[in-house]
């Protein structure tokens, strides 16, 4: 890969987009970083995939390579389906010299925690919730209730992770079905991810969560790194907002081609390459 414009040539090149609006994006955000938000998705992009979602952590290395960029840019945002709360406790996120106005967007940026404060907004628990979670185990049986499934309660959402059943895609398309339609029967969404069905409520997605803190901070260019279906919202949101507001779009790891192929910077080894180029990305703004 050749490498894009270094100020400081000695150090490793950051990779080249393979898109021009990437390349553009780019651009944007090494002339005028000060302007540039750099918002991160948590699971798969800065933490890698484990099979007990529980024990899901940061990439060694990532909380040092955001707190090094942080004091460049105009602002670092964690954009995830977890609730906010786990995300900052998973992430190792709370007063860390750095990165004391990160922003972290949680349950699809319906939860919001500021690190200035320290702060969490959340809405209340959606009113179907409570009916959904007691006919889950139902539906479950009904469909076989395979061995391995896991439920994750988020409060305002739950998702089940098939990723440790005998046959996790097998699970996972026998449950997308009925799980849609309870999730319908209670006026809730069905979110689909990496081995993970969560029903949630409607109304909020990653794209409008984004486009808000973008325009909220004044943002002048847009990085944004994901590695699952429920990043593709940002992904339409950034796009929308090109040429305007250029920004760059990171996949990370391979496993979901509908976003790699929209990516204008695949990053195939996943989290330790999202945080090997955000770690260049400071290195170069330094
Ligand atoms: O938006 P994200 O930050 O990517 O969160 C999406 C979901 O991530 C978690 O599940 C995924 O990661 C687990 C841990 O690596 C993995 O076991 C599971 O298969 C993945 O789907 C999390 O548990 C969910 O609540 C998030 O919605």
């Amino acid at each position: 890969m050749t490498a894009a414009p270094d100020p400081h040539p000695s150090r490793s090149p950051l990779p080249e987009p393979v898109t021009e609006a990437g390349r553009a994006g780019l651009r944007a955000v090494l002339d005028q970083p000060s302007a540039a938000v750099v918002a991160l998705d948590f699971d798969g992009t800065l933490a890698d995939i484990v099979p007990d979602p529980d024990s899901a952590r940061a990439r060694p290395g990532a909380v040092d390579a955001l707190a090094r960029l942080a004091p460049h840019v105009r602002s670092i945002a964690v954009v995830t389906g977890r609730p906010a709360e786990t995300a900052v406790r998973y992430g190792g996120f709370a007063h860390v010299p750095g990165l004391e106005h990160l922003v972290v967007l949680g349950l699809y940026g319906a939860e919001r925690w500021d690190a200035a404060s320290g702060e969490l907004t959340a809405p209340p628990p959606p009113p179907g919730l409570t009916a959904a979670r007691a006919e889950l185990p139902a539906v479950l049986a009904e469909h076989g209730n395979p061995p391995g499934l896991w439920t994750e309660d988020k409060g305002q959402a739950v998702a089940v992770h098939t990723r440790r059943a005998e046959d996790p895609q097998g699970a996972y398309d026998a449950l997308l079905a009925p799980l849609t339609a309870l999730a319908a029967r209670h006026g809730l969404i069905v979110e689909p991810g990496r081995m993970v069905l969560e029903l949630r409520p409607p109304g909020m997605d990653k794209g409008k969560a984004l486009t808000t803190y973008l325009d909220e901070v004044g943002a002048a260019s847009v990085l944004y790194a994901g590695d699952d279906l429920g990043d593709l919202a940002a992904y339409a949101a950034v796009e929308a907002g090109r040429p305007a507001r250029p920004g760059l779009l990171l996949a990370s790891g391979t496993e979901v081609p509908e976003l790699t192929v929209r990516a204008d910077l695949p990053l195939a080894g996943g989290p330790e390459e999202v945080v090997a180029f955000l770690s260049t990305l400071a290195d170069t703004l330094s």
